[in-house]
């Protein structure tokens, strides 16, 4: 039994094996054992622990580049992410923890974008992933269609939105929004010497005005004393939660959605609230179109539109479907009109020789209406869509803004068929690109060396505006799928802009800090305290 390969301290005391130590042999090489057998798993722990490198990034074994993506979050996670994109010139493959589903490829390089969006939009849908984790909010909407229900949804809308009478609507909506509303509460905050949250007041805004032009109805957010509206706040609540989904993996957020807890269960309670508003303002709106001997022909609300239309089978459109439909209208263009302004009102406080031209240009706006004689203490100055559109100083600066800070930074596809990059990247099926818009514009490859800059002349040529490709500035998103509300926002953003800047000087309050949260849209974390102030004396200029 004795072993002779080994050296054990009973062999060096004695050539004879007492019987105790005959006895300790075998447990002796027992023990070996297990010291192998725990070297060698401390060998492999050690092994599999140690970082690999990819694309400058450690990947940690299971964890995969989750460690240092949590380093990102304790500072600017958008930034962070820029920075990776810029170190790897474009495109980097992110691998996420073995539990999640969060591997995936993630670009900026505008080839990549044209590729992905419009050359082979067809091999780049939203994809099951997406689809699967926004269906209970969202349903078949626009936003969270592929293939035949998001064209015909798109088709449809298409059309209306390019059509006079929708024009017509959003010109009246927002008049009426911001000359009784969003002016009085402005107007009211100089009066008292207090100051306003920027951000919550356009918020409010364009949520209302959003709601006017999906449903035909305003919840009245911009009220006087702004009260909470409990659509408004299941809505916006059901959108946070739906948002944690996506960085919970799938299976535990399936069996809390189950069992009905944690942020599941304020989702179905949110979403209740939600199809409850939805439901009464399509029975409403059913009522009225029975009652109008015109069938609704002069309303040109989304809502309505739908409810005109058939389906393949001939058969008007289930509640359920126009429920969908008109939540991801709202979805669309509640929030990314109002962040933007909030960043562009950031911006100009930041650069002031900026704003002071744009308040230039909007003087002389005034001006040629009123044949040279100074229009500027027009109380009842309301400014006409060719006003609007003649102000291309604001549609640069507008831009410029975006183009920092883009409504969407980040927006996500799935890969049906494997594919390469223009740049050379291999994409294999079901592999999940992200596209950051945010980085796009901090990137010296595409925007020059002064990419952090906020310059609007970058967007002027000899005086007028011309726009850029969409997958260079993809604030919009581009190809097929381009943002469908683009000229809209513009000319509320531009109407709303114009209508403030003309009356109030805008001023960030001193300390106030401007960070972006972390969500799908860029909202400010702290919202955006200001003072206002009159341009034009003490009169009131509503
Ligand atoms: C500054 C303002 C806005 C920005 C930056 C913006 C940006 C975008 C982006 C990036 C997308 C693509 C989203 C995706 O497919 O994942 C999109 C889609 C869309 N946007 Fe906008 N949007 C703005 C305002 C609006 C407004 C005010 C409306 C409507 C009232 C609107 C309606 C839509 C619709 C319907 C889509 C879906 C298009 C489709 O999938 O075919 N947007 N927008």
């Amino acid at each position: 039994m004795i072993n002779s390969n080994h050296t054990t301290p009973s062999s060096l005391h004695s050539s004879f094996p007492s019987p105790h130590v005959v006895s300790l042999v075998p447990l002796f090489d027992h023990l070996h054992s297990l010291e192998l057998l725990l070297a060698l798993s401390v060998f492999v722990v050690l092994h599999s622990l140690r970082q690999r490198k990819l694309h400058g990034l450690p990947v940690w074994p299971l964890l995969g580049m989750a460690p240092s993506l949590v380093s990102g979050l304790r500072g600017d996670m958008y930034e962070y992410i820029s920075e990776v994109i810029c170190r790897q010139n474009g495109t980097f493959r992110f691998k996420g923890p073995w539990f999640t589903n969060l591997n995936c490829v993630v670009t900026s390089d505008p080839r990549n974008l044209e590729h992905l969006l419009k050359t082979r939009f067809p091999n780049f849908p939203k994809g099951p992933y997406f689809r699967d984790t926004v269906r209970d909010l969202l349903g078949d909407g626009i936003f969270n269609a592929d293939d035949e229900t998001w064209q015909r949804q798109r088709k449809t809308a298409s059309i209306e939105f390019h059509s006079a009478r929708f024009r017509q609507l959003t010109v009246d909506s927002l008049f009426e929004l911001m000359h009784s509303r969003l002016l009085p509460v402005l107007e009211e905050s100089v009066r008292s010497f207090s100051s306003l949250d920027l951000q919550d007041v356009l918020l409010r805004l364009t949520f209302d005005n959003v709601c006017m032009i999906a449903f035909g109805a305003d919840p009245g957010c911009l009220r006087p004393g702004l009260p909470e509206i409990p659509f408004a706040r299941a809505f916006e609540d059901a959108t946070e939660a739906t948002v944690l989904r996506f960085v919970t993996p799938t299976c535990i957020w399936k069996a809390m959605r189950y069992l009905e807890v944690g942020p599941e269960r304020t989702l179905r309670r949110c979403i209740k609230g939600v199809d409850e508003f939805a439901e009464q303002v399509i029975r409403t709106r059913k009522k009225e179109l029975a009652l109008d001997s015109e069938g609704g022909k002069k309303k040109s609300d989304i809502l309505t539109v739908f409810m005109g239309l058939r389906d393949d089978g001939g058969r008007p459109y289930s509640d359920k479907f126009l429920r969908d439909i008109c939540v991801n209208f709202i979805l669309a263009g509640r929030d990314t009109s109002s962040v933007a302004l909030s960043w562009f009102f950031w911006l100009l406080h930041k650069n002031p020789a900026v704003e002071e031209r744009i308040v230039e240009e909007i003087n002389r706006v005034v001006r040629e209406r009123t044949n040279g004689s100074d229009g500027g203490e027009d109380e009842e100055l309301v400014f006409r869509p060719g006003e609007i559109k003649r102000m291309e100083y604001l549609q640069a600066a507008i831009s410029e803004s975006l183009r920092l800070y883009p409504s969407v930074p980040i927006d996500h596809k799935e890969v049906v068929e494997d594919d390469v990059f223009p740049d050379g990247t291999v994409l294999k099926k079901g592999t999940k690109v992200l596209y950051v818009m945010y980085a796009m514009g901090r990137m010296e490859a595409i925007w020059g060396k002064d990419c952090r800059e906020f310059r609007p002349e970058r967007w002027l040529r000899d005086g007028r505006f011309l726009s850029e490709s969409a997958y260079k500035f993809a604030a919009f998103n581009g190809g097929p799928r381009l943002c469908l509300g683009k000229d809209f926002a513009y000319y509320q953003m531009k109407f709303a802009a114009a209508s403030i800047l003309y009356r109030y000087k805008v001023e960030v309050v001193e300390g106030h800090p401007v960070v972006p949260k972390l969500a799908l849209t860029m909202y400010m974390k702290h919202g955006l305290r200001v003072r206002l102030s009159r341009r034009h004396g003490p009169k009131t200029l509503i």
